[in-house]
C-alpha cells in the first residue's frame, strides 16, 4: 500500500488561512520572509502565525539568499520547525544553515532539464530535503509563480536524500502528479489562493482531499 505524502501549504498569511490548512490536515504550513513576495510576512505577524500554529502543525520558514540574523530572528519568532532555503544558497552556505540553527534544511533546486537533477545530488549531505521546482523567469520570484517543470525529469532521480515536488501544483493537477511522480511531499502556494497571496479555504481543502485520495 502506498503512503499518503506530507503537504506543505506555503505563503500563509492569516489566521483564517492557518486555521484551513491545519483543518485540511497538512502537515505543514510555510511562512515566506521574503519581501518582493506578495505572501511576505513581517516578525510580529510570523509571531502570531507561529503561536497560533504551536503543537498544531510543522511550521517551515521560507527565505531567498536571507542572513544569518535575519534568519535568525525569523526562527525566534515563529518557533519555526524547518527552515526552506530557496534562493542560490550554495551547498556550503545551505551547511551553514543547518550547522547555525540545528533544524532541518529544504533546499529548492529548479529543475528544466536532467542536469538540474545532477546539482540536487550535490546538496545530499548539506540538506535534509530537496524540493524541486520550477524555474522561474528572470527578474521574477525564485517562486510561488504557480509554473510547473516537465515531471517526467523525476524518473531519473535516485537521489539518496528526500525530496518534495513544488511548483504550480493546483487541487486540479495534483493527483495526476502524484501518480506520474510518487513524491513524498507535495508543496503549493498558488495554486490554492483565489489572488497573489489571497488563501482559499476551500481549494486548500480541495488541495489536501485531492492529495491524499491519489
Ligand atoms: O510563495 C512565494 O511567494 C515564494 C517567494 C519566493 C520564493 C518561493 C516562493 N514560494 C515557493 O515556491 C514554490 C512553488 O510555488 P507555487 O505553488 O508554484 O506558487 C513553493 O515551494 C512555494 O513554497
Amino acid at each position: 500500500m502506498n503512503q499518503a505524502p506530507a503537504i506543505k501549504i506555503c505563503g500563509i498569511k492569516s489566521p483564517m488561512a492557518l486555521d484551513a490548512t491545519i483543518r485540511s490536515r497538512a502537515d505543514h504550513v510555510g511562512f515566506v520572509f521574503c519581501q518582493r513576495s506578495p505572501r511576505n510576512v513581517s516578525m510580529a505577524e510570523a509571531a502570531a502565525l507561529g503561536d497560533r500554529a504551536a503543537g498544531r502543525i510543522g511550521k517551515v520558514g521560507l527565505f531567498v539568499d536571507a542572513d544569518d540574523s535575519f534568519i535568525g530572528e525569523a526562527v525566534a519568532a515563529a518557533g519555526l520547525s524547518a527552515i526552506q532555503l530557496h534562493g542560490s544558497e550554495t551547498v556550503e552556505r545551505s551547511a551553514q544553515v543547518r550547522a547555525r540553527f540545528g533544524l532541518p534544511v529544504w533546499k529548492a533546486v529548479s529543475i528544466s532539464s536532467a542536469a538540474d537533477l545532477e546539482r540536487a545530488h550535490t546538496y545530499a549531505d548539506a540538506v535534509d530535503l530537496v524540493l524541486f521546482d520550477a524555474k522561474t523567469p528572470a527578474g521574477t520570484l525564485p517562486g510561488g509563480m504557480g509554473l510547473s517543470f516537465d515531471w517526467s525529469l523525476l524518473a531519473g532521480w535516485n537521489g539518496a536524500v528526500a525530496w518534495g515536488l513544488a511548483g504550480g501544483l493546483t487541487p486540479r493537477n495534483v493527483a495526476d502528479a502524484l501518480q506520474r511522480t510518487r513524491a513524498p511531499l507535495l508543496d503549493t502556494s498558488s495554486g490554492v489562493e483565489s489572488a497573489p497571496g489571497v488563501k482559499d479555504a476551500d481549494l486548500i481543502s480541495a488541495f489536501c482531499s485531492a492529495a491524499r485520495a491519489a
